[in-house]
């Protein structure tokens, strides 16, 4: 392309396709510039502070490097930017104003059990970040994933066998986000558990969501169902308990299964047998109202014209997330019915209250 043979306009449209591509470029610095802060500790210290905190108070309080101390103020600058923190007056001085937290960083404090921390955690480990430099070799070898391709074995194998900090990162990454939604489950989907004597939770970890709702629910017997290793040496007690398995071979036979985050691992084959377990686990019970819970995003259509740009764009991180670590992807509407139908259930309704992701109930 050779500007002097462009109209104005055409300069225009140019110059704001190269600043496109250039936001595209350095997106990653979103997400670096986070995780710095967390690295540091500036959410815990802003708000140990108890009240907006100057960068000079700011600097004092950092483990840096004095030499540094000079550049915080240019990491901050891009959090506020991006809606980490936000800053205040301080006092009568217009000049003085001192950082605070916003919503979005407080769910990233160190001590708060519903911390989003764990997960970035996580997902910025360099572990996690190396395949992503494969995904185009990928595309032209036949291993499963990136993340097999950049290690050479899969993620679980990785977490167990390689590195047990990431692995144990992973696992109170996924415990952390447990708490989260269990809360709210418990409180604004009381619906769904109506009527139950029964749960499990099929590939439900170290138990965070069933212990949850066998607390609210005392009359529910709950069990916390995932591998054999997963669940080794975990008691439970009162109406909670753990049991090891395959859930691609059988799953305890309950009223309910629950499935959190488990089908957005799996390719539709995979799903529409693990669904068929889950329906031969409800089936038989002698009782009206049995079904599967599932916890998952549905994509939004990207041709609806929706405001919320965001979450589908955060959506569609989750889906190519997905496809680096697992064999897994994020599904719209039409393509959970098609999974649901292929198991051979009958019905499904959405309950949105869940944020990105919804609650479907699946009846057999
Ligand atoms: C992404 S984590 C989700 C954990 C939990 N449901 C949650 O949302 O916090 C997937 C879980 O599936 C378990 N899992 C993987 N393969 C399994 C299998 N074949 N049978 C039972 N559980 C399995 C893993 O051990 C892991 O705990
Ligand atoms: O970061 C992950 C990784 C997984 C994952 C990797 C490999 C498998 O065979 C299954 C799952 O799952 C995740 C997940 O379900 C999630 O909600 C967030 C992150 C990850």
């Amino acid at each position: 392309m050779d500007v002097a043979n462009v109209n104005a306009e055409h300069v225009n449209e140019l110059l704001q396709a190269q600043a496109h591509v250039w936001n595209h470029i350095f997106n990653f610095m979103n997400s670096m510039s986070l995780k710095c802060a967390i690295d540091l500790g500036i959410p815990d210290i802003i708000q140990n502070h108890g009240k907006p905190m100057t960068v000079t108070d700011l600097v004092a309080a950092l483990p840096i490097n004095a030499t540094k101390a000079c550049s915080i103020y240019r990491l901050m600058r891009i959090l506020v930017h991006s809606g980490f923190f936000a800053q205040q007056k301080l006092g009568e001085n217009p000049q003085e104003e001192g950082y605070v937290l916003t919503n979005a960083s407080r769910l990233l404090l160190k001590g708060d059990p519903l911390s989003v921390r764990p997960l970035l955690k996580a997902i910025l480990d360099p572990v996690v970040i190396k395949p992503w430099h494969f995904l185009g070799t990928w595309f032209q070898n036949d291993d499963p994933t990136p993340f097999v391709t950049a290690h050479g074995r899969s993620f679980w194998d990785y977490g167990a066998h390689v590195d047990p900090n990431f692995g144990h990162s992973f696992k109170e990454a996924m415990a952390s986000d447990a708490r989260l939604v269990t809360n709210v489950l418990i409180h604004e989907c009381k619906e769904a558990f109506k009527g139950l004597n029964s749960l499990v939770d099929v590939g439900g970890g170290t138990g965070t969501v069933a212990k949850g709702i066998a607390d609210a629910f005392p009359q529910l017997e709950c069990t916390a169902f995932d591998l054999p290793h997963v669940v080794a040496g975990l008691q439970g007690s009162g109406n909670l308990k753990y049991v090891g398995g395959d859930m691609f071979e059988a799953v305890p036979a309950a009223d309910a299964v629950l499935l959190k985050w488990i089908l957005h691992d799996w390719n539709d084959e995979e799903c529409v047998k693990i669904l068929k377990r889950c329906k031969g686990a409800i089936s038989n019970r002698d009782k009206v109202g049995v079904k599967v819970i599932i916890i998952e995003m549905i994509l939004m259509d990207q041709k609806q014209k929706v405001n919320d740009q965001e979450s589908i764009e955060t959506q569609l991180f989750f889906d190519m997330e997905m496809m680096v670590v697992a064999t897994g992807r994020e599904r719209n509407q039409e393509e959970w019915a098609k999974l649901f139908f292929a198991a051979g259930f009958t019905d499904y309704k959405i309950t949105h209250k869940l944020g990105l992701r919804s609650l479907i109930e699946v009846y057999p």
